[in-house]
């Protein structure tokens, strides 16, 4: 795991472009998936885009930003595959806390999304269940990684409509932990609805979610078994 220092205005602005190209690589893609404009036009483009990526990659870091300490000594993950600002792959989910430790997304998948006709692909929506369970178990106080994950896909789960995802910790024993989550429509009709067990890896015991130290993390320590 990388923690990174308290970033630099410096930092942060460039962060803040990050996040900007990452949306306009998200754009793009919705319009690679949808584009019906002519051979040769899509040619074209290909090629500029091969030179953008060849601008992008005279830099390039060794893996993406993983936790780091944002301002304030706030934890966050913008490299991340489900919730990442400056991860073109992520929705980006935003995940919320709630005062009971449930944590709820409001989300809107994308034509890159598409699996069945008209609807989203199953291991997208068990992608994102799989990340809802994590922070619930987080937030309660047992961080982990995905031991096992079930999911019962009960209608097809539409792009393009605004959907909520929720989550709750169920229960623990050792360094395991359960929680159960769904995606809904806004009127609580559930779509996808996944159980899952998460391990505590050892190493992670006694320290605080999101930081090394369990200080200003702002997160659950992570609990005493
Ligand atoms: C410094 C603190 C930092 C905290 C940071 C947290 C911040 C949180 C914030 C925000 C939330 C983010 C949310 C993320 C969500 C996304 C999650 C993912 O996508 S995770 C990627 C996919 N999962 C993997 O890659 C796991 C790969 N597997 C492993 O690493 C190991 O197999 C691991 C850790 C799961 C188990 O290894 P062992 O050596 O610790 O396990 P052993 O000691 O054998 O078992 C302990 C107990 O767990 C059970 N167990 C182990 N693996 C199991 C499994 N796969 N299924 C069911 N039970 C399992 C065993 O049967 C045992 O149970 P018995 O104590 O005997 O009752």
């Amino acid at each position: 795991m990388t923690i990174d220092v308290t970033p630099t205005e410096d930092a942060e602005a460039r962060l803040a472009a990050l996040v900007e190209l990452s949306r306009r690589a998200r754009a793009l893609a919705d319009a690679v998936v949808l584009t019906d404009v002519p051979e040769s036009e899509v040619t074209a483009v290909a090629a500029e885009l091969a030179a953008l990526t060849e601008r992008l990659g005279a830099l390039r870091r060794e893996s993406p930003r993983s936790f780091e300490l944002g301002p304030g000594g706030v934890p966050r993950n913008v490299g991340n595959a489900v919730t990442g600002s400056a991860n073109p792959h992520a929705l980006p989910l935003v995940v919320r806390v709630t005062p009971e430790r449930t944590v709820r997304a409001e989300l809107s998948f994308r034509p890159v999304h598409a699996g069945p006709p008209a609807s989203v692909h199953g291991g997208v929506s068990a992608m994102i269940l799989d990340h809802l369970l994590g922070e619930a178990v987080a937030a309660a106080g047992f961080p982990g990684v995905t031991g096992t994950l079930t999911l019962r896909y009960r209608r097809p789960v539409p792009y393009g409509e605004p959907l909520v995802a929720t989550a709750e910790y169920t229960r623990s024993e050792g360094r395991k932990t359960w929680a159960e989550g769904r995606i809904a429509l806004p009127d609580g009709t559930a779509l996808a609805e996944a159980s899952g067990l998460f391990v505590t890896p050892a190493g992670w015991l006694g320290r605080g979610a999101g930081d090394e130290t369990g200080s200003k993390s702002g997160q659950a320590p992570v609990r005493e078994r």
